[in-house]
């Protein structure tokens, strides 16, 4: 209903605003000219069926978010379910991106529009002026004037030379704007990607984006290319028609060509009804270029495993189902391009032609205003005001042509703008905390959504503190309902429990990467929790870089750390013969990840733990590759530099460590108590002990049972 009274509105006001024009009109003939009322009116009714258009869609996709009911998305790329269209939502993007790649009239971007369309109107009048000449060449050919035409041909050859050079400073130009757009785009997202860690929640979090290295990389590039290009193929021919038709206008009356318009712009409207979703097609190729690429990076990234399971054929078929299901696509955008050539051509060149051809006949089958009342208008006049006339037309119309024919880049430079408009949306929508993801969750729906509808709060702190915090995934299972433990300095935790029961998630909240949905939680600033996981991230750069990540060298070098002292750390898990595995010493880059065996990569990340020395660390199964001594060296050290551990693992060899443990049982509860080790581990031995002899109860019965029967 809402819906509705917002958009009946406009309608009505422009209903109103025909009317008043209409009396205006009558009432003032004489100042109004025909042509200037047929302009106005046919503009108003555009806007008419514009606002009936937008209302329709309105109330549409108001019924499809009624029948979705939820926010739940179906959880393919958010790309792929928006509907490319130029409708407001596109114009509104647009000036979005337009405001990030040209911010303001002072800047580089804008100089550089300035300056090309210069060239473009520079273009425009080289290109009349070359006409005009052309017509002189003819006359003195058809004079038989030897002299005239030698010289006009050396006129004509002078002028190509600004000719040829504002041609090439129009490439140099568009291919010049497309970079700068880019660079501007690019380091915009990239400051947005990189901050409040929404690279985590693009991926982790929310389902919307499926690969935001493609946009990044390809899409912003392909939009920067297209909105370069479509200036300049769309300047040119607006300044030419304008140009034309105003110079038609004069000859053949305004009436005529309002009238010409109409029919044309009616053509126009049926073509346009007729045009594919061109800005979809292109959204949807580069979302299936995105995912084809991205099956290859994963083949790459796992080449060893897969290898070792002989998976080959398993990949060779998702795989080819990725590049087929993109060349069907493309297969479809190429047959449906070429039914709507077919249909453009006839309409742009044919019906226009002719079109044109009616309007060129006019001063010659009626009298104009202009001509003089009962005047004899000769054969050659007639001959002469008709070839103009056509010639006007003809740039007229291969302008306008040209206009439609960019309905299609149009479309498509729609297409990219939804695509790179929607990430920049969703990394809105991150960074205020608002995440789509598909919910999956089985255990009582209502109660989760309550739960996930709240909002918990942070507060720093010197101790870790939980108090009635919930542990819920970002698909919406609640693992733990309310979770309430301290943690102060020098009390080290070890967390347990069954696999997917939540204990590393319940890290993810420490360390601020999924959100708080109730309770409080007390922690210390992010820079006071260092975390290791089971495989630990090696970046590339030098070997001194993996020690001290994320620092750089300059930050290393203001703390005083010297690689005398790197070496020292190395010392201690055994690890100083990587300094000299190559020649270049602590300088040496490789990608460490392939170089480097589980084991080694491990201690390499424990050797990060003693460079960075926080006051908290989270262990996360970091020891599983490496002997009960090394681990014994790391965990002593660890503690001899003042770390409060916090450990997820099922190695009993681990408990010693701590004295604090947290329990969960996989269904939703959990013990939270001190840890005796030695006490736990007497307990568990006679527990064990105990299984053993339970399951050879059977047994001993059987043979009771025989026995006695004997
Ligand atoms: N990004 C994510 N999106 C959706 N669900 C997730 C995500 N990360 C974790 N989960 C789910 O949350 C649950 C808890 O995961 P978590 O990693 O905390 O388990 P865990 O107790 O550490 O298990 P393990 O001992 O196997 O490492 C699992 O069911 C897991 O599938």
């Amino acid at each position: 209903m809402a819906v509705q009274s917002k958009l009946v509105l406009p309608d009505r006001s422009i209903k109103s605003a025909i009317a008043q024009l209409t009396n205006l009109y009558i009432s003032n003939r004489t100042r109004i000219s025909r042509a200037v009322y047929l302009t106005l009116l046919l503009a108003l009714v555009n806007r008419v069926r514009h606002a009936i258009s937008e209302q329709k869609a309105a109330s549409a996709r108001e019924q499809a978010k009624r029948r979705s009911g939820t926010t739940s998305s179906d959880g393919t790329d958010a790309t792929a379910k928006k509907k490319v269209e130029l409708n407001r939502e596109f114009f509104r993007s647009l000036l979005r991106l337009l405001r990030i790649v040209v911010p303001s009239w002072q800047s580089k971007e804008s100089r550089l529009l300035l300056s090309h369309s210069v060239f473009l109107v520079i273009r425009t009048l080289i290109s009349l002026k070359v006409a005009e000449m052309d017509g002189a060449i003819v006359k003195a050919l058809v004079k038989g004037n030897g002299r005239e035409f030698l010289l006009r041909i050396f006129w004509w050859m002078l002028i190509a030379m600004p000719a040829t050079f504002t041609n090439s400073m129009l490439s140099y130009h568009q291919a010049e704007l497309s970079l700068k757009y880019r660079t501007r785009l690019t380091q915009y997202i990239h400051d947005k990607y990189l901050s409040q860690l929404t690279f985590y929640g693009i991926s982790a979090l929310d389902d919307r984006i499926k690969n935001p290295d493609q946009l990044i990389s390809v899409d912003v590039a392909k939009f920067s290319n297209s909105l370069a290009e479509l200036y300049s193929n769309l300047a040119k021919p607006i300044l030419d028609m304008t140009i034309y038709t105003y110079s038609l206008s004069k000859s053949v009356g305004g009436e005529g060509v309002v009238f010409m318009s109409l029919l044309v712009q009616l053509s126009a409207n049926v073509m346009r009804a007729l045009t594919p979703p061109f800005g979809k097609y292109v959204a949807d190729e580069a979302r299936l270029e995105g995912e084809f690429r991205f099956q290859h990076s994963r083949l790459i990234d796992h080449g060893e495993e897969v290898a070792l399971y002989s998976g080959h054929e398993a990949e060779k078929d998702t795989l080819d189902k990725g590049y087929f299901t993109l060349i069907k696509h493309v297969n479809y955008i190429l047959r449906r391009r070429f039914y709507h050539g077919v249909m453009e051509d006839f309409v742009i060149k044919y019906f226009w032609g002719a079109l044109g051809l009616l309007l060129c006949s006019v001063p010659v089958f009626f009298k104009l205003p202009g001509q003089l009342a009962g005047g004899v208008v000769s054969m050659g006049d007639r001959t002469e005001t008709f070839v103009t006339n056509r010639r006007m037309l003809l740039g007229a119309s291969d302008a306008f042509g040209r206009v439609m024919f960019s309905y299609r880049e149009v479309m498509e430079l729609a297409g990219y703008t939804s695509r790179v408009a929607s990430l920049l949306e969703v990394m809105d929508d991150i960074q205020a905390g608002h995440f789509e993801k598909k919910l999956v969750s089985s255990s009582g729906t209502e109660d989760n959504a309550a739960v996930l509808a709240g909002r918990g709060t942070v507060v720093e702190s010197k101790d870790i503190q939980f108090l009635d915090v919930p542990i819920i995934s970002p698909n919406g299972d609640v693992l733990v309902r309310a979770l309430s433990f301290t943690l102060r300095q020098g009390d080290h935790l070890l967390v347990v429990g069954p696999n997917g029961c939540g204990k590393s998630s319940l890290f993810r909240i420490l360390g601020g990467l999924w959100p708080v949905y109730g309770g409080t939680v007390h922690k210390p600033p992010f820079s006071d929790i260092f975390y290791i996981p089971q495989r630990p991230y090696l970046s590339r750069g030098s070997l001194r870089q993996q020690i001290t990540y994320p620092d750089s060298l300059r930050t290393v070098r203001a703390r005083g750390v010297t690689d005398a002292q790197l070496l020292d750390m190395l010392k201690i898990l055994g690890l100083e013969h990587l300094v000299d595995l190559y020649p270049e010493g602590w300088d040496a880059e490789a990608e460490w990840r392939d170089v480097l065996s589980g084991g080694l990569q491990q201690r390499v990340a424990m050797a990060r733990l003693f460079y960075h020395k926080p006051r908290y660390a989270i262990l996360d199964e970091c020891t599983s590759s490496v002997t009960l001594e090394t681990e014994k060296v790391m965990y002593d050290n660890a503690k001899a530099l003042g770390i409060t551990l916090m450990t997820v693992s099922h190695r009993r060899s681990l408990w010693k460590y701590h004295s604090k443990i947290l329990q969960f049982d996989g269904q939703g509860n959990y013990i939270f108590t001190q840890l005796d080790a030695e006490k736990r581990l007497k307990l568990e031995d006679e527990k064990e002990d105990l299984d053993v002899l339970l399951r050879q109860v059977p047994e001993i019965e059987r043979r009771i049972g025989e026995l006695t029967a004997e």
